[in-house]
């Protein structure tokens, strides 16, 4: 394969984009230009607010075609564009062949949450000392069990099983919490999330463990339960307070994650009317708070 390496201004990389992608790209990338230097430029919101621009000052293009005369063809071709001025050809590589499967498989091992409990890619063998194994390939929805605000869930869950209770996961994302707490007992599960990505990836990962649990959009949430995780984020789990602490039966708990350190104080008071949260683990500056009704 070969790689055709192009640096335009910010708003020409939707257009180069689409250009690419029409000159049969197999892949188009974009990196900012000035990575690593004095020029460049943090590209990101605060949790839950959009990012303050779309596009870096200059970016490189990186555009992969499946040998060097189609990715020649495609620099001569776009060189002729008007919409091309401003931006330039940086050069043309041959990129060496790798297994990229194994490539990308090799960055996923499985990962401890206890030493008895292990989340396993479907191309490891679990370890010998796991009892509980969850069994999850990386996909669209979020939750490997490499993230510290899962892993904190998943730590919590087999810290307190909850046995014979109903239990709803708020966001659930790859079903990753829902399935450890039918694992660790609970009676039923409803898991669900704004993304409808999420609740088919649940699903899937769900029947391939042989979990059963009920997976749908937010209104699936229905009645109390004994245990409400919500790993979102900050400014969701605020807005979310009264709707989530509504579905914590008396008894019950509310464990919620996605929560910077320094985010402690605002959660606290978001839900002051509801219940009392506290800081229940802390890891790589996320923390879990819980609630007890
Ligand atoms: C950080 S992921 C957590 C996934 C998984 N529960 C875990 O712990 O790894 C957050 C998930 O919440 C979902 N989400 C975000 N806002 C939501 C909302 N208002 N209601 C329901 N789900 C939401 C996202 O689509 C995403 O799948």
């Amino acid at each position: 394969m070969f790689e055709l390496r192009l640096l335009c201004p910010e708003d020409k990389v939707e257009m180069l984009g689409e250009a690419l992608d029409a000159l049969d790209a197999l892949s188009v990338s974009v990196e900012d230009a000035d990575a690593h230097t004095e020029a460049e430029q943090a590209l990101f919101g605060e949790p839950g607010m959009p990012a303050p621009k779309e596009g870096w000052q200059r970016s490189r293009v990186l555009a992969l075609f499946q040998g060097e005369a189609a990715a020649r063809d495609a620099a001569r071709l776009l060189q002729v564009q008007d919409f091309f001025e401003g931006c330039s050809v940086l050069g043309l590589a041959a990129v060496p062949q790798q297994d990229w499967v194994r490539l990308t498989q090799s960055q996923f091992a499985p990962v401890e949450i206890t030493p008895e409990f292990w989340i396993v890619p479907t191309w490891h063998e679990p370890p010998a000392q796991a009892r509980q194994v969850i069994r999850l390939d990386p996909g669209l929805a979020f939750g490997t069990g490499t993230h510290p605000t899962t892993r904190m869930c998943l730590r919590w869950i087999a810290a307190h099983p909850p046995q014979g209770r109903r239990v709803l996961d708020y966001g659930c994302g790859s079903g990753i919490l829902a399935m450890a707490a039918a694992r660790f007992g609970a009676a039923e599960v409803d898991a669900v999330d704004i993304d409808e990505a999420a609740v088919r990836s649940t699903l899937d990962n769900a029947q391939a463990n042989g979990v059963r649990l009920r997976a749908g959009l937010p209104d699936q949430a229905r009645g109390a339960y004994g245990l409400v995780l919500a790993n979102i984020l900050a400014t969701p789990l605020k807005v979310l307070a009264p709707l989530l602490w509504s579905h914590v039966a008396p008894g019950g708990s509310l464990v919620l994650a996605g929560i910077l350190e320094r985010q402690a104080q605002e959660l606290t008071a978001a839900y002051a009317p509801q219940g009392e949260l506290r800081v229940a683990d802390t890891e790589d500056g996320w923390i879990l708070m819980t609630a007890r009704r």
